[in-house]
């Protein structure tokens, strides 16, 4: 493939299988789109070695993405990961992209509709293209996610469906289960489905959607959990950040 630009060696990949309990922070640039909101909590994502920078948002402009983006990768060496609510959010400021296929979901458009529109731009990009086998699972409220997609996510107590989603989701060649409750969901994904997942399949598994407390990622990272996406928490109650770094400094020394 001659215009093929994104790129085959796959770091972050790496890095994400390397280790259970890492840490992303889930910026949604909708909502943190100026320098003066992402500085404070670059440094304080900083200090408590957080993993990554997810960016992405269910309802973001194409230039409120862009910008934000730009920005972020100005104020921090911490990779960037792109989680793209649709075929819009793509930029060569980050690092790697979850090439998400809503999987839960029966929405052709999720599915493949978004990435025909994108093929081009895609395939240009300069970027890790991850794989991403994505799993919504019913957090307790109807989440944007569930809303824009037009989907149903599976019940948060089915570990059945949701373990078959995710080991067909790895036989098509997904190298990435991302577990998700949505956007403020009241009660995150069940960490007995991520040890089901572990127990079936070697992959690496993100689990992100209302996880609000250090024993939740505690619970999850246990149940090996490679990466937990943060979002609203640190949103409402950017110090989050301080329990976190003091949670890293315990676990890894
Ligand atoms: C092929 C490309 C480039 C993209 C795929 C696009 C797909 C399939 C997306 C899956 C469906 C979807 C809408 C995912 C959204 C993921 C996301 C960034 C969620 C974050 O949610 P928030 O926007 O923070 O929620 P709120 O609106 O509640 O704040
Ligand atoms: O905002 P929260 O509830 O942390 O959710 C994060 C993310 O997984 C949502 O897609
Ligand atoms: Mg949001």
């Amino acid at each position: 493939m001659h215009h093929q630009s994104m790129k085959s060696t796959k770091h972050i990949l790496q890095k994400f299988i390397a280790k259970t309990g890492q840490i992303a922070v889930l910026i949604d640039p909708e909502v943190t789109n100026s320098k003066l909101k992402l500085q404070p909590i670059v440094e304080k994502a900083e200090f408590a070695q957080v993993d990554y920078f997810f960016i992405g948002g269910s309802t973001v402009t194409r230039a409120d993405f862009e910008k934000t983006t730009a920005i972020l990768k100005s104020l921090t060496k911490i990779p960037l990961v792109i989680f793209p609510g649709d075929h819009q959010q793509l930029s060569n400021d980050a690092e790697a992209l979850l090439y998400l296929s809503l999987i839960s979901g029966r929405n052709p458009e999720y599915l493949i509709g978004q990435h025909v529109k994108s093929a081009q731009e895609v395939l240009k990009l300069d970027l890790e293209i991850l794989p991403t086998a994505y799993v919504l699972i019913s957090g307790g409220t109807q989440s944007t996610v569930a809303y824009v997609s037009q989907t149903t996510p599976i019940p948060r107590d089915n570990f059945s469906i949701a373990l078959n989603t995710a080991v067909a989701g790895v036989l098509q060649g997904n190298e990435i289960v991302y577990f998700d409750a949505g956007s403020g969901a009241r009660q995150p994904v069940d960490a007995e489905l991520i040890k089901k997942v572990n127990q079936q399949l070697k992959t690496v598994v993100i689990v992100g959607g209302g996880v609000r407390s250090i024993e939740e990622i505690e619970v999850l990272k246990t149940a090996g959990t490679n990466v937990i996406v943060i979002g609203n928490k640190i949103e409402e109650d950017i110090d989050f950040l301080l329990d976190i770094q003091n949670y890293k400094s315990k676990v890894t020394s």
